[in-house]
């Protein structure tokens, strides 16, 4: 079974594929940042709460947009499963076109699985990390261009932590769009300010393309603003690394794990 991880800025998603329908998924805080063998000691007993034996696990694919954990991660996982992880970045040949030399692992794979998927006409992947991401790509694989915005929970972090009067609340939508009192008021600039940025970008995007984009969200927040809008086609949160095992498959006919 093929092991794949995504590492995040806030999170390391780990997704065990045990067929083309089943998939184990799991995460654990990216921060604070570990070493080696603290990553060694935290993987080794991680599966058994799954159901899984780290025999069954005989591939693993790396993908990282956090560079001082990439390796640690890889070594603890080696030792721990005796082969080599492969990692993938935006220069892993993944069938489709992109132009950026800057592109983040996450922004590849989720172009590679919105290409190879099955998703109809020219797409925009929008990821709910971290940062909030926008991706367009067309019908033929190539990568139009990419928005990056503070992610919604980078952004009310910074909301409360600048502010002395402002409170942790629940992300959900409040009743109306104007508020009376402080969290509803902060809700309804976290949702629906966020949601008018979405769907105002998704508009941009598509009058920029002359087209209808199939709309497909990720990301730990994409469950809370999918509901939201209809200009939302579909949300996965295992988009982006099905990217990641894509970009596996795709190439490890050429790979030695030894
Ligand atoms: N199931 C969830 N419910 C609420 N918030 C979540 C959930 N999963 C992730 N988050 C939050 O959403 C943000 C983005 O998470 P994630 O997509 O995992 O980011 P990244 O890929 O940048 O690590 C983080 O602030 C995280 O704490
Ligand atoms: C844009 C990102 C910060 C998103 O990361 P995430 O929110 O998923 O943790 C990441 O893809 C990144 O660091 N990219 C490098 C810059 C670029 O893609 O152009
Ligand atoms: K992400």
């Amino acid at each position: 079974m093929l092991l794949a991880v995504n590492i995040g800025n806030s999170n390391i998603r780990f997704a065990v594929f045990k067929n083309d329908s089943e998939v184990i998924t799991w995460t654990i805080n990216s921060k604070p940042a570990r070493t080696e063998y603290e990553f060694f000691a935290k993987f080794s007993n991680m599966y058994k709460p799954f159901g899984i034996n780290k025999e069954d696990i005989t591939d693993i694919v790396i993908g990282s947009v956090v560079p001082p954990l990439t390796m640690n991660v890889k070594i603890a996982l080696k030792k721990i499963h005796g082969f080599k992880p492969m990692i993938v970045d935006r220069d892993t040949p993944g069938g489709i076109i992109q132009y950026s030399k800057q592109m983040g692992t996450d922004l590849y794979a989720n172009a590679v699985a919105a290409h190879h998927l099955g998703y109809e006409g020219k797409k925009i992947v929008i990821d709910f990390g971290t940062a909030l991401t926008f991706l367009a790509i067309d019908e033929v694989g190539e990568v139009t261009g990419v928005i990056i915005a503070p992610g919604i929970n980078t952004a009310l972090n910074s909301l409360v932590g600048e502010t002395a009067q402002l409170p942790e609340i629940e992300l959900k939508a409040p009743a109306t769009v104007l508020g009376r009192d402080t969290v509803t008021c902060m809700q309804s600039g976290m949702v629906f300010g966020y949601l008018s940025m979405i769907e105002g970008m998704i508009d941009r995007i598509n009058n920029e393309l002359g087209a209808e984009c199939t709309v497909i969200s990720t990301g730990g927040l994409g469950g809370i603003y999918k509901p939201l809008t209809d200009k939302i086609q579909f949300d996965d949160r295992l988009h982006t690394i099905k990217g990641l095992k894509l970009l596996y498959d795709l190439n490890k006919d050429s790979y030695n794990k030894c």
